[in-house]
């Protein structure tokens, strides 16, 4: 795949990103998700009030969410210590039954982007889990023996933005799961609010809500965009971050009122404006873009669709009314009933 260009509403990590500076470091901190943090409190609770390690946590939902932060809470919460790595680092078993073995009892063992195992890593991360052993084979041929070595009981926190990708097995070892959704703009602005004095920078109310709106529901992208305006605050000296000058650098940044970047509208314009709307295969659009279709499909796809402004057809993706009116263009002629109907038939490819 191609280097992602580097977009400042990406909801994946950057390495500008200086997230730890930011992030809640208790569930009461920790604003919205409220289902996920009534769950997580009350058997947090539980396992402390019984002196036990919690159950296996998995974190399920997009980049830039908050899954990371959740697992440092739990541990933080729990009084325990937090270990983390992830999926693709884990190169053999014999990494894995060293971090394992490294564990005190009621530790955290944070397994970020847990998808990625590999077979014979995930392989002995099922007793582990399971009956706190480990399986290991030593020796080979004929000589060969398995020796069992006894865990202290811990915690696995998983956590992936693609649970279809994860084995039965291993996700029906999680006796906790826990699915992260899109923020509120009023999540969004209580978290930017915190941000602001967490950086020390005044902020309206107004101010805050015109970031939230742009932010995609991402606290990530929420905190981003909230130290670019804070640096527009500082260049022109005001103490305190107004609507006026949210909107009037998040405008020069060229993120516009609802979010979207220069490569979302380019994408918009040209369905729009080259091919009517659509309906239209992805790879014409992966052409005219000269971008490569899995990037369009990965980064730019996926906010316009849960935005309404797409959808996808047997016959290719077609822009919605919503799209036509944010963009400022009238909406073509199309044939009655072309639209919403292909839905019924499922998507293309
Ligand atoms: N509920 C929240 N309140 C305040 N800040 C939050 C919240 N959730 C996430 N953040 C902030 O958003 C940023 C990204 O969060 P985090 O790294 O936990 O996301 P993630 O889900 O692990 O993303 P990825 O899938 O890319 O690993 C951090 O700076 C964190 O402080
Ligand atoms: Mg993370």
């Amino acid at each position: 795949m191609t280097t992602p260009p580097r977009r400042l509403v990406s909801p994946e990590q950057r390495d500008d990103d200086t997230d730890s500076s930011l992030r809640p470091l208790t569930l009461a901190d920790f604003t919205g998700q409220e289902a996920a943090r009534a769950n997580l409190k009350i058997f947090i609770e539980a396992a402390k009030t019984r002196g036990d390690a919690l159950d296996h946590v998995l974190l399920v939902g997009p980049p830039g969410l908050g899954k990371t932060t959740l697992a440092q809470i739990v541990a933080r919460e729990m009084g325990v210590n937090f270990r983390s790595t992830s999926g693709p680092v884990i190169a053999k078993a014999g990494d894995l039954a060293a971090q394992l073995t490294n564990l005190e009892p009621r530790d955290v063992l944070f397994i970020d982007e847990i998808h990625r195992l590999n077979p014979a890593v995930e392989e002995i991360l099922y007793p582990a889990m399971e009956d706190f052993q480990l399986d290991l084979i030593i020796g080979e041929g004929p000589a060969a023996r398995s020796v069992k070595i006894d865990l202290a009981k811990f915690t696995l926190v998983g956590a992936t933005t693609r649970a279809g990708l994860l084995t039965t097995p291993l996700r029906d070892r999680f006796g906790i799961p826990v699915r992260l959704n899109f923020y509120t703009a009023a999540e969004l602005e209580l978290i930017i609010k915190r941000g602001a004095r967490v950086i020390g920078v005044g902020m309206s109310d107004e101010g805050a809500r015109e970031i939230a709106r742009r932010s995609r529901g991402t606290p990530r992208i929420a905190g981003r965009l909230l130290r670019r305006v804070r640096d527009f605050a500082v260049v022109e000296d005001a103490a305190t971050i107004t609507r006026e000058l949210a909107d009037r650098s998040l405008s020069l940044l060229e993120v516009d009122s609802i979010g979207l970047d220069i490569m979302d509208r380019r994408y918009l314009d040209m369905v729009a404006l080259n091919f009517g709307g659509g309906p239209v295969g992805i790879e014409t659009i992966a052409a005219a873009l000269s971008e490569p279709r899995d990037a369009i499909e990965d980064i730019i796809e996926p906010y316009l669709l849960q935005q309404g402004f797409l959808q996808r057809t047997p016959r290719g993706r077609l822009l919605t009314p919503h799209a036509f009116r944010h963009l400022g263009l009238a909406e073509p002629a199309r044939p009655a009933g072309q639209f919403g109907l292909f839905g019924l038939f499922g998507e293309e490819d």
